[in-house]
């Protein structure tokens, strides 16, 4: 078992607040360094290619000012790798992006354009750059994914959390709780993310192999009513209590 278990804070929708009227605030760094004080073991950022809530600058910024890790999420696009490429996040998380989705719907699909992810991680590899993959539960995936070279996959958890039957939500479990120890036996490290809340997050961080576990929509929902240092402590704290 990997213990103890990071937690890495997505703060995108603290900017989700301030572009909803094109303010300076609320700044997402402020987010950053509140959450990295509260327990957060790394900062999270998706600069999606329509800039809905994270733009340029923050990225920039937040590379330095935080003390933890920055995992930068992005579609593998040329734009989004030349940005990388200055930017020289800690973590590059390939992601699949489409322009209309709501939020991420699925994982990256390895298996079909492995040559491309191939190039894309050797490009983060030659910067220093760690890359992860945010994929689907799937041995195909996971498999490529140690083929093109990425030291970390991210198991996509939205299934699991929106799920609202039961069986069907243990169902999902079993395969991240499979998926993970398999990716560890390709020696894959793994951490996982999506949908995660303070009432679906312990399961999946009792997964032995949980190395760390990206959440933001409910954390800065949480921080409405009980400010965010408070929302980030007591999401570690159901974490690691459910380590063990
Ligand atoms: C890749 C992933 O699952 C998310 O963290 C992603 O950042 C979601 O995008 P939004 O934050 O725009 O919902
Ligand atoms: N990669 C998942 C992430 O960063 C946070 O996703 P969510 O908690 O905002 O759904």
């Amino acid at each position: 078992m990997h213990n103890p278990i990071f937690l890495g804070v997505n703060i995108d929708h603290v900017a989700t607040l301030r572009q909803a009227r094109g303010t300076y605030y609320p700044e997402p760094v402020h987010a950053a360094l509140v959450a990295e004080q509260a327990g957060a073991d790394g900062i999270t950022v998706h600069l999606r290619e329509d800039r809905r809530h994270i733009i340029d600058r923050d990225v920039f910024v937040l590379r330095q000012t935080i003390a933890t890790r920055l995992n930068f999420e992005m579609a593998v696009t040329d734009e989004m790798l030349a940005i990388a490429t200055e930017l020289k996040p800690h973590f590059a998380c390939f992601v699949p992006e489409k322009r209309e989705e709501l939020t991420t719907e699925g994982g990256l699909e390895v298996v079909g354009q492995l040559a491309r992810i191939t190039d894309a991680v050797t490009q983060m590899r030659e910067q220093n750059v760690l890359v992860s993959l945010f994929i689907d539960a799937d041995h195909q995936q996971i498999e490529a994914a140690a083929k093109a070279g990425a030291p970390y996959i991210e198991i996509h958890t939205g299934k699991y959390a929106h799920c609202t039957d039961i069986n069907a939500q243990a169902t999902e479990l079993k395969r991240i709780a499979d998926a993970a120890a398999f990716a560890s036996t390709l020696g894959l490290i793994v951490n996982a993310g999506h949908g995660l809340h303070y009432h679906n997050v312990q399961p999946i961080a009792a997964i032995p192999q949980m190395y760390e576990l990206n959440i933001g929509h409910a954390i800065v929902a949480r921080a409405v009513f009980s400010g965010l240092d408070a929302a980030v402590r007591e999401m570690k704290r159901l974490m690691v209590e459910a380590r063990g």
